[in-house]
C-alpha cells in the first residue's frame, strides 16, 4: 500500500507519518517514508519548485514508493504534491495508491512556521530572503476531491489522526488478506 500523503508545508506530513510509522511498527507493520524534504537533498537535487519540478518530484517519490510496497512494506509519501493530476497519475499507475489531505488553514500555519518560510514568503519583494513560489501562499495547492482520508490538523490532535490513519492501514490490508484466501 502507498498512502499519498498531501498538503501544504507545516500541516503535519512528517510527523504524522513518523507517528503512523511508530505505531504500525508495533504491530510489526513494515513502514518506509519517502520524505519530499530529504529525496530533495538526495535523489531530486536538480528539481526546484516549478510545476513540471514539481510534478517530477512526486513521479520519482511514486516510483520509489511503489518499489517497497511491491515487497509489503507501507510506503508514506509524504510531500506537498499540490497538483490533482500527478497524484491521480500515480492511483492509476500503481496499485492500491491511498490519497490522504492533510489539511491546516493558512493561518494556524503562518502561528506554526516551523520552518520560518511563511515569514520569509511575506517580506517585500526586494528582500534578500524573500522565498517567491510558496505553496498556499504564491504558488497554488489543489486540494484532492476525494481523498482517501482527510484531516484538518487545526482540529484533530495527532494522536487522533495517527489512529484513523494506521485503524485504515489495518483494515486495508485485512481485506487484502481476505482477498487472496478467497483466491487461493
Ligand atoms: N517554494 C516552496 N514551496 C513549498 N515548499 C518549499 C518551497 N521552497 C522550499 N520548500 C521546502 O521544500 C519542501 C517541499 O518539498 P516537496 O518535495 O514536498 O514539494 S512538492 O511536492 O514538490 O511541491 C517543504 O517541506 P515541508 O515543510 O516538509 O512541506 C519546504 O521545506
Ligand atoms: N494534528 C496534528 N498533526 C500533525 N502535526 C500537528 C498536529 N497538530 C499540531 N501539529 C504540529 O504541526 C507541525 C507540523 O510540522 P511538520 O510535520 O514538519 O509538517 P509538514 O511535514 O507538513 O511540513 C509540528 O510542529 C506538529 O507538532
Amino acid at each position: 500500500m502507498i498512502l499519498l500523503f498531501c498538503g501544504l508545508s507545516g500541516a503535519g506530513k512528517s510527523t504524522l507519518a513518523h507517528s503512523v510509522k511508530a505505531r504500525l511498527s508495533r504491530a510489526v507493520v513494515p513502514v518506509e517514508i519517502i520524505d519530499g524534504d530529504t529525496y530533495r537533498e538526495r535523489l531530486c537535487t536538480d528539481l526546484g519548485f516549478s510545476r513540471r519540478d514539481r510534478s517530477e518530484n512526486l513521479r520519482r517519490l511514486g516510483f520509489v514508493a511503489d518499489r517497497f510496497a511491491a515487497h509489503g512494506i507501507v510506503s508514506i509519501i509524504s510531500a506537498i504534491s499540490p497538483y490533482e493530476d500527478v497524484r491521480n497519475e500515480l492511483v492509476q499507475s500503481y496499485p492500491n495508491v491511498k490519497v490522504v489531505h492533510i489539511d491546516c488553514a493558512l493561518d494556524e500555519l503562518k502561528r506554526r512556521d516551523t520552518k520560518g518560510l511563511y515569514r520569509r514568503a511575506s517580506l517585500p519583494d526586494d528582500a534578500p530572503d524573500k522565498l517567491h513560489g510558496l505553496t498556499g501562499v504564491s504558488d497554488p495547492f489543489e486540494a484532492p476531491a476525494e481523498p482517501d482520508l482527510y484531516f484538518n490538523t487545526q482540529h484533530d490532535s495527532i494522536d487522533d489522526c495517527t489512529t484513523r490513519i494506521c485503524d485504515y492501514v489495518l483494515s486495508q490490508m485485512a481485506v487484502a488478506k481476505r482477498r487472496r484466501a478467497r483466491l487461493g
